[in-house]
């Protein structure tokens, strides 16, 4: 492997100090001098495991000499370590006792690539979506409290670790709100501020820190801090500096000291020599404690640091060539086709706005940005205020595109409902990571959106199968005089042709894709490929139902005049779904026939390759028709 990209020094395919941190207490009992080394060892394997498996890079890189300095002061699993988001957390992973299993990171059987609580007592929260760390950990805080269990030497103190990005959100700020006055509690905040979310930070937060570090104030503090540390003086004299500092002296009346929390910071994240005694001191103190760290996105991996956007996820790739974007022309996603309907939708209707919760480059707004920046927002981890803002956009005649993973709508709901749908505004949803998204597992899962969406009075669901019914399906959308979602996986589809031509698809219209006999299968979304593979070896009729709202119950009777049963299929939770929709409308329509569902189990599925996962469901073409010939006999 070459060297020329990062900046630690080569080990070979050893780390002779790593390979014998089996256990954080190994580390503890680490002669401190050496922690520099184990650092840069932790670093490497980093970015060797990840450039082997896949997985989020550039935040790993950023945290490797916190996690080391957190683990050699703190005591995990007897204190409680939380990690925001979670997607930073493998230096602790490879720390607690993870380090081999780093190579079946997010693959099926294989280690998650967030902190799970039944994968290790070192984790002691599950988390994905964002900013929940400083609310778990002041909820373990208060609980220790009134157990007992923060008196004495062996206190335990519970420490939550949030990036400047899940700062945003207004969940850490309920949090801290509720964390400044709450008596008697041990919680310790470290804010790990590298000046970046997936994309450059946004938002008024981000302008705030970047003038808490800015200039004179930034190496004043750390000098001070520099000075404060070399003749180290007894613990409870150099918290008490501490604490003068954090009181005035550092840094008059920050944000999080009126929220009634010591702020200490801002210090180097990337030095031990800075990070450790700091933390020492801090675990002493009482009451909420906020530090202040700054790192850098991709530390130590200069093709990272340059570019930590591209590397924040990325797939395999060979470290020393850094990632090759492939000539080789290859079928568009399904954010992609949305990417180009925007643009293309922009251009035609200017009262066309888009909004994104952080998720730019996912959600494929990238050239909108670039095409329209007046008519783009970027709104931070904010879920629930892009809903409403959407909303007051949409009572001023403009319209508004709420483009969202189908998971992070989940943060929105409140908002969607009584913000949006109650008013029939015409905001419309563009549902990206429908369904099962791989290898970010049960808490990036698109499950639920049918069950959560379809209940909402106003609200119009459409289920695009391929990537032209997506574009055309989006039209429509936008053109539907209310609020819509179009729901859409992650990845490519087959390849269907996309027409440039806007083609509005009616309301509440399914398809017959199939005639066949004695069964019909109904699927919605790109369920639809495996269920004409199945339909052909069941000699099966198949339908396109493209809406799970308004469900099309028309064709529905005449499907049961014609048939024997039905069987749904859907990549969504059968509970509550497509499925559940259809037989709703069967019963008012007092259609009597037998129904399968098809659809994900009542459990949440794990990480694994996305086909890998809907095969194991038994939802695939060969799955569908299983189940259906067990059923029916068919
Ligand atoms: C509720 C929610 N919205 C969006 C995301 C997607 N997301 C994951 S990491 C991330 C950026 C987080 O930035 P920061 O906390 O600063 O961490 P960094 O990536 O800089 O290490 C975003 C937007 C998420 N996980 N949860
Ligand atoms: C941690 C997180 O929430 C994001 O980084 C997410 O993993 C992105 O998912 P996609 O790769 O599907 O965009
Ligand atoms: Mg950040």
């Amino acid at each position: 492997m070459s060297d020329a990209n990062r900046e630690t020094a080569p080990h070979g395919t050893t780390w002779p100090l790593l390979a014998a941190v089996d256990d954080p207490s190994i580390l503890r009992a680490m002669d401190r001098a050496r922690l520099p080394q184990l650092a840069a060892e932790l670093r490497d394997f980093v970015l060797q495991s990840v450039s082997r498996t896949g997985g989020h890079l550039s935040s790993n890189l950023g945290t490797v000499e916190l996690t080391i300095a957190l683990h050699y002061v703190f005591d995990t699993p007897r204190d409680r370590l939380i990690w925001d988001v979670g997607h930073q957390s493998y230096p602790h992973k490879i720390l607690t006792g993870r380090r081999e299993r780093m190579a079946t990171l997010r693959q099926l059987g294989g280690i998650s690539g967030f902190p799970k609580r039944s994968e290790s007592e070192h984790d002691a929260f599950g988390t994905a979506h964002s900013s929940t760390s400083i609310s778990a950990a002041l909820g373990m805080a208060v609980a220790s409290r009134n157990k007992g269990e923060n008196e004495g030497p062996n206190r335990r103190r519970h420490v939550a670790v949030i990036g400047d990005g899940a700062m945003s959100a207004g969940m850490a700020f309920e949090a801290l709100n509720n964390a400044g006055v709450t008596p008697d509690i041990d919680l310790l905040v470290i804010l790990n501020d590298n000046d970046m979310s997936i994309s450059p930070p946004v938002g008024a937060l981000n302008r705030y820190l970047a003038r808490l570090l800015s200039g004179r104030f930034y190496s004043k503090a750390r000098d001070l801090g520099r000075a404060v540390l070399q003749n180290v003086p007894p613990l409870f004299e150099l918290a008490k500096r501490l604490e003068e500092h954090a009181k005035g002296m550092v840094v008059p009346g920050t944000l999080f000291e009126e929220f009634g929390f010591n702020y200490v910071g801002p210090i180097d994240g990337h030095d031990l020599d800075s990070l450790i005694p700091t933390l020492q001191n801090l675990r002493e103190l009482r009451g909420p404690q906020f530090l202040h760290v700054v790192t850098r996105k991709g530390q130590g991996y200069k093709l990272a640091e340059a570019d930590p956007v591209l590397y924040h996820g990325p797939g395999r790739f060979d470290p020393g060539q850094g990632i090759v974007k492939s000539t080789k022309p290859s079928r568009p996603t399904y954010t992609q086709v949305f990417s180009d309907w925007v643009c293309d939708m922009a251009e035609a209707d200017e009262r066309l706005v888009a909004i994104t919760p952080a998720m730019r480059e996912g959600s494929g707004l990238v050239e909108f940005e670039k095409r329209f920046p007046r008519r783009y927002f970027d709104v931070g981890i904010a879920e629930q205020h892009a809903v409403t803002f959407a909303a007051g956009i949409a009572c001023e005649g403009l319209k508004p595109v709420v483009a969202i993973y189908s998971t992070f709508l989940q943060r929105g709901y409140d908002q969607l409902i009584h913000d949006v749908a109650l008013q029939n505004l015409p905001v419309m949803f563009a549902l990206d990571r429908a369904g099962l998204v791989g290898a970010d597992g049960a808490t990036h899962a698109g499950a639920y959106d049918f069950a959560y969406l379809r209940c909402v009075p106003n609200l119009v669901v459409y289920a695009p199968s391929d990537e032209n019914e997506c574009r055309q399906m989006l039209y429509s959308a936008f053109r539907h005089d209310g609020p819509a979602a179009v729901r859409y996986p992650r990845g490519a589809g087959a390849g269907a042709a996309v027409e440039k031509a806007f083609t509005e698809i009616p309301l509440g219209k399914a398809e017959v894709r199939r005639q066949g006999r004695r069964i019909a299968i109904l699927a919605f979304g790109t369920m639809l490929a495996p269920a004409l593979a199945a339909g052909e070896a069941l000699d099966a009729t198949v339908v396109n139902m493209r809406f799970v709202k308004p469900v099309d119950a028309d064709l529905l009777g005449e499907l049961a005049a014609a048939h024997e049963a039905f069987v749904t299929v859907e990549e969504h939770v059968v509970m509550g779904g497509a499925g559940s929709a259809v037989a709703e409308a069967m019963a008012a329509r007092r259609l009597v026939l037998p129904l399968l569902q098809l659809g994900l189990p009542d459990r949440f599925i794990d990480h694994g390759e996305q086909a890998q996962l809907l095969r194991l469901e038994g939802l695939d073409g060969a799955g569908i028709e299983r189940s259906v010939r067990e059923r029916f006999g068919a």
